[in-house]
């Protein structure tokens, strides 16, 4: 069956994937991509509508699914109107606050939705093992670097938080340390948070875990944006026959 896609954020440099991802796939079919400010440029022949349609292209255009990458406030509002009508939610968007999340929560009472901070598959191989890692190795200190283009707005980035929250899972950690400056001498249990900004840089993450004369690097460099938009049309996909509920990348690599 094909999925009938809505895009938002379509100009963006994730929607612009997500169109050329879901615009090759054989089991997808573009019906809508809006932008906050619309073009008159389509991309890959698909026409930019305005997001201020979104709310009547749901019900006029029946999209199965919405893959969104756009920033927190919108998501929500994207999610909220999703969620109105009964169309499930993919999104890729990082940044959210408690609220955020309690509003996507909310939607997920009514239909699917999927939040990812990260749709390529070699992250989810990354989250699988550092827990492990951690887990291995007690007692070695613990240092995350993020790098990416220098025109992303949130720090760290949503999938650094994801790395380490499974990092805290699986060891004795007291706090995380963004960045050091003057005296600042690593404390004991503390993880060290860096995140780099600059150039087109498309996305890397390094656990550095070092101690007993010895250091272990696990990285994730993604090359190509194409990689994440590959992966949120594979989620839209496998949401489309998912009933009301909150959903994780995970859930769409298990299968
Ligand atoms: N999960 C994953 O695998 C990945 C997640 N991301 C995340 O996706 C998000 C978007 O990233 P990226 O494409 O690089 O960002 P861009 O800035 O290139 O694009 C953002 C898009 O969202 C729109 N937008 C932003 N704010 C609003 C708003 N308040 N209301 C309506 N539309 C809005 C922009 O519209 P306009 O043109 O009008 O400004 C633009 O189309 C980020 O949160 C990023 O962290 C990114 C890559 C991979
Ligand atoms: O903004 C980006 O570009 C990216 N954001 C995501 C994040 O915040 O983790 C994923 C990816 O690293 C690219």
């Amino acid at each position: 069956m094909t999925v009938r896609l809505g895009v938002t954020g379509a100009t963006g440099r994730m929607g612009r994937e997500v169109i050329a991802a879901a615009t090759s796939h054989v089991d997808c079919e573009v019906v809508f991509a809006v932008n906050r400010n619309p073009t008159d440029e389509a991309v890959d022949g698909i026409e930019i509508e305005s997001a201020s349609e979104f709310d009547s292209l749901l019900v006029d255009r029946e999209p199965t699914v919405v893959i969104d990458f756009t920033g927190p406030e919108s998501a929500v509002e994207y999610a909220e109107g999703c969620a109105d009508a009964g169309v499930a939610f993919v999104t890729g968007t990082t940044g959210f606050d408690d609220d955020g999340r309690e509003a996507l929560e909310a939607a997920s009472e009514d239909v699917a939705v999927l939040h990812a901070p990260n749709f390529a598959r070699g992250v989810q191989a990354l989250l699988n093992v550092v827990g492990e890692a951690v887990r291995n190795l007690p007692g070695y200190d613990v240092e995350l670097v993020e790098t990416h283009h220098n025109a992303k707005r949130d720090a760290p980035s949503g999938t650094a938080n994801r790395l380490l929250s499974e990092i805290e899972a699986n060891g004795n950690f007291t706090e995380r340390t963004h960045g050091r400056d003057g005296e600042a001498p690593r404390e004991e249990g503390e993880i060290g948070v860096h995140a780099l900004r600059a150039g087109d840089i498309t996305g890397e993450h390094e656990i550095l875990l070092a101690g007993n004369h010895e250091e272990v690097r696990l990285t994730h460099r993604a090359e190509d944006r194409g990689v994440f938009a590959a992966g949120a049309v594979d989620a839209a996909i496998w949401i489309a026959g998912q009933k009301a509920g909150s959903y994780d990348f995970a859930d769409v690599i298990a299968e």
